[in-house]
């Protein structure tokens, strides 16, 4: 398979760069622009693209290589996809779902107990030596807390799952209702947010689900909510969440998630009740190789005629 040509579209793990290095002719785009020279020679020799959540295969880039056949993202998202474009093309998509559920769901979990119990604030506390001149005060209980999720697919599940141990009451909302004994469906976003004191955002993000979180389900959620985000950033209405925050109309938030990564909106730096990470709800050593393999077992699935494993298109 050495003179596949394979394109990764941006730097996002060295395990996979070398493991499609020993396996395919990799163009580098980061190092090869799409108009560079030197790619518009070797464009049509391209018949793979490995993208990721930060950069993947728009209009312009399948456009590029005449050749396309696959499109491989170092993700479960799609959303950095023009999948029609692909569905029109004929060309095949795959993607890494199951093998970072867990890991997804701990940091869901992780970023709740970090805003409620205010970890990332009370370690500030302690480095900064106000503990000295100090107590730090009280947090806010996980336990027990009635727990909402836009979302029940593989993730959501695995969160409820988590929040069922911590003694939470679970309410989700989706497309359908998934007959869950135990977990209680509410067909409008709005009332699950007013049903709920934790409300985790776990969907796919498409145009229906883009600013599913608006100012009516933050202010439905309240002052004394918490929204824990770790789906994609434009499932929020992020000004309205911003707002909410500064004029406390929202409890606190934990975002893993941002509309403009990797911009932060600066007023959320200020704030204690917000807990930030930079979109690594996925970033463990394990996940990230389990990721890698599937993405190299994908393209060479692809290659030698077999089954993909985890298609898309
Ligand atoms: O955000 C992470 C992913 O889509 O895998």
């Amino acid at each position: 398979m050495e003179s596949i040509g394979v394109a990764m579209t941006t730097q996002m793990f060295t395990y996979l760069e070398q493991n499609l290095e020993g396996r395919f002719n990799l163009f580098k785009l980061w190092n090869h622009p799409l108009d560079s020279d030197f790619l518009q020679l070797n464009a049509q020799s391209v018949r793979a693209v490995v993208g990721c959540t930060k950069s993947g295969a728009d209009a312009r880039l399948i456009d590029t290589f005449p050749n396309l056949e696959i499109v491989a993202t170092f993700s479960v998202g799609l959303d950095k996809i023009d999948l029609p474009k692909c569905l029109e093309k004929g060309i095949r998509v795959v993607n890494t779902p199951d093998v970072l559920t867990d890991d997804v769901a701990d940091a869901a979990i992780g970023l709740a107990m970090a805003v409620l119990r205010r970890i990332s604030e009370s370690d500030r506390f302690v480095r900064s030596g106000s503990w000295m001149k100090n107590d730090f005060g009280l947090g806010t209980r996980f336990n027990g807390k009635s727990v909402g999720i836009i979302g029940l697919g593989r993730i959501g599940s695995a969160i409820a799952k988590r929040a069922v141990a911590f003694g939470c009451p679970i309410g989700y909302f989706s497309r359908t209702e998934k007959h869950h004994r135990g977990y209680k469906y509410f067909p409008s976003v709005l009332d699950l947010a007013a049903n709920s004191q934790i409300l985790f955002v776990s969907c796919t993000l498409t145009e229906e689900t883009k600013h599913i979180v608006n100012r009516e389900v933050i202010d439905a959620l309240g002052p004394n909510g918490i929204l824990i985000n770790v789906g994609r950033g434009a499932h929020v209405n992020e000004t309205e969440l911003v707002s909410a925050l500064l004029e406390r109309r929202l409890g606190g938030a934990g975002l893993d998630v941002f509309e403009n990564e990797p911009h932060v909106p600066e007023q959320l730096l200020e704030l204690n009740n917000v807990v930030l990470l930079p979109h690594v709800g996925t970033d463990t050593i394990e996940t990230s190789i389990a990721m890698a393999d599937l993405v190299i077992r994908n393209l060479e699935a692809h290659f030698r005629n077999e089954p993909l494993i985890t298609p898309v298109i």
